[in-house]
């Protein structure tokens, strides 16, 4: 008899811990339609360490598993369990480069990928850059107003806002100057709407729009709503390549309807699945854990 696969879903056990475990639940239900035995463990409770040169675990549990899927974006913990050899979906690299909007921007630059005008301030940790406001008002001139700023690190569309002018962008870049940020040409013809496209194993499995009639954010906590979406040919072409640019394995790849055609907004790698499937009817888990499972076959 085959042996039963173990996999654990690690999801973050200190931010939001209702909508994690929802979404871990989901995917276990999906291991456990495939005869997988699927664990869901927080990050929290697995702590790396490497002791006489050799990476090792700490916690809450008894057995390694068979492979993992990584729905938070703790990168050491995630390169830790690579280098103890345990395949993870998605890698540390592919995590590392959709954690930060900046990386992200960065790594898809010259591959061709039509993106917001995009600025990356001067920036220390002793915020002492940031003191120089000349160069924002450059960056203001540059961008025209409204302009976006957001946190390189930020998710929900929380540290994400909308500027109107010079006084208001000097004020932000003052209030986080010990935090690394992107300004972005503000997009005026997604006003309030986006799309994501989830993308599985180079494929685009399901998606979704999301409008506001509030807020020029179209994120669903920031009061948006759902609706299914079929994509266009070049707005799915633009979503897979900017999910193998960036080594996803599976990917949340938002767009932003530019005047002349979709624009990459982000790509998250731990992806919120459970609104996609309340939309369209269709559990991307499901993709996801056949990808996991032939992965091994058919290689990365
Ligand atoms: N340059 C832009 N022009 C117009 N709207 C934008 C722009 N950038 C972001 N938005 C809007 O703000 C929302 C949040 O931005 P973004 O997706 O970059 O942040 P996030 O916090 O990572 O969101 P999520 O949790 O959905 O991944 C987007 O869904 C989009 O509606």
């Amino acid at each position: 008899m085959e042996k039963q696969l173990f996999c654990w879903i690690i999801v973050n056990g200190y931010l939001n811990q209702k909508k994690f475990s929802d979404l871990a639940v989901f995917i276990q239900r999906a291991a456990e339609k495939k005869g997988v035995n699927a664990k869901i463990v927080f990050n929290s409770d697995v702590i790396p360490f490497i002791a006489e040169g050799k990476p090792l675990l700490k916690g809450k549990y008894s057995t390694l598993p068979d492979f993992v899927l990584f729905m938070d974006k703790d990168i050491h913990l995630a390169r830790h369990l690579e280098q103890m050899g345990i395949p993870i979906y998605n890698s540390s690299t592919a995590i590392e480069l959709c954690d930060s909007k900046a990386k992200t921007h960065q790594a898809l630059v010259h591959q061709g990928i039509a993106m917001p005008n995009t600025v990356f301030p001067p920036f220390t940790f002793e915020g002492i850059a940031r003191k120089d406001f000349d160069a924002f008002r450059v960056i203001g001139k540059e961008l025209g107003y409204p302009l976006v700023i957001k946190e390189s690190y930020g998710s929900f569309g929380q540290q994400v806002y909308l500027i109107e002018n010079e006084q208001q962008l000097i004020e932000k870049a003052t209030e986080l100057s010990h935090r690394p940020f992107i300004l972005q040409e503000f997009i005026e013809n997604s006003r309030g709407k986006d799309i994501r496209l989830n993308v599985v194993g180079g494929e685009v499995v399901a998606s979704m729009k999301r409008i506001s009639e509030t807020d020029f954010r179209a994120n669903v906590s920031a009061g948006g709503r759902t609706e299914a979406y079929f994509p266009t040919d070049e707005e799915k072409e633009l979503a897979i390549k900017c999910a193998r640019i960036l080594g996803t394995d599976y990917a949340g790849v938002d767009l932003l309807f530019g005047s002349n055609g979709p624009l990459v907004c982000e790509v998250n790698s731990n992806t919120h699945i459970v609104s996609i499937y309340e939309s369209t009817g269709i559990n991307v888990a499901d993709y996801m854990m056949d990808f996991a499972l032939g992965a091994g076959r058919k290689g990365r």
